[in-house]
């Protein structure tokens, strides 16, 4: 079994006599797709918040390729190799696509930019920018306003965005949220196609897209992991089936 790139152990966060994250064991795997999924109010949102370093867990360790970063901040995390990716088109409205990438990749290796002059610096932000707009399908939208992308430009806008960091682990929140099912399509097919080229992360309530995508499925419920597996294993788990799924599905 490949080592774990993200080792989760014990993991425990309660809000007063709510135990939100109950005692979770997780593994990712290097370059898999990992799928975390659970009804609403499981606990996904608060687990990835201790991953990325803004929820701080009560008890249990997050371990990042063999380092302890269970109280690491969120910018020693990211240096690490872990981002999370942010629905963040809408600060910069007017900025375009390109500028956006830009930026996000002058944010990841500030030290190296600021050691050229300005320009230059400018330019090779740009060109790397432009290589992972066209990565994520955006190539041809690079000098759109920001704002004027469509729901599913933005979200793979947002993913450039995170990539910029390049990664080991990417944390991606619900990225089929609020897309019509071309749209869906769409980021399952970008997904498939940036596939291994960094672990994910994926919390997802479009199950179609989860069944599609993930290499191993976590499921959680109430705050702990009932089941972890293929999706092929997760779909046929009994428990899964009781709690989550459904037994019509
Ligand atoms: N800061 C907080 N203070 C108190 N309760 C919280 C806090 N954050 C989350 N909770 C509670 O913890 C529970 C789990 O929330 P969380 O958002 O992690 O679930 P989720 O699985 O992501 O849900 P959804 O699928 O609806 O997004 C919920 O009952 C929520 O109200």
């Amino acid at each position: 079994m490949a080592e774990a790139l993200l080792d989760i152990s014990g993991l425990a966060k309660a809000y007063g006599a709510l135990h939100v994250t109950a005692g979770v064991d997780l593994a990712v795997r290097p370059g898999e797709i990992h799928a975390l999924i659970g009804p609403n109010g499981a606990g996904k949102t608060t687990l990835v918040g201790q991953i990325a370093g803004e929820v701080m867990p009560d008890a249990g360790t997050i371990s990042f390729d063999g380092a302890d970063i269970t109280r690491l901040p969120v910018h020693r995390r990211a240096r690490l190799g872990l981002a999370r990716a942010f629905q963040i088109t809408s600060i910069f409205p007017r900025f375009t696509a390109l500028e956006h990438a830009a930026l996000a990749v002058m944010a990841a290796r500030g030290r190296t930019f600021r050691m050229l002059r300005p320009a230059a610096s400018d330019r090779a932000a740009r060109e790397e920018a432009a290589r992972l707009l066209d990565e994520v399908g955006l190539g041809a939208r690079a000098g759109v306003a920001a704002a004027a992308l469509s729901h599913g430009e933005k979200r793979a806008l947002e993913l450039a965005m995170a990539l910029a960091a390049r990664p080991r682990l990417m944390l991606l929140d619900e990225p089929m949220a609020g897309t019509g099912p071309a749209e869906s399509a769409a980021m399952v097919a970008l997904l498939t196609r940036l596939k291994g080229r960094c672990a994910i992360l994926l919390v997802e309530h479009d199950m179609d897209a989860v069944f599609r995508l993930a290499d191993r499925i976590s499921v959680l419920v109430n705050g702990r992991i009932i089941a972890c597996g293929t999706p092929d294993a997760v779909r046929a788990d009994a428990a899964v089936r009781a709690a989550y799924l459904g037994d019509g599905e």
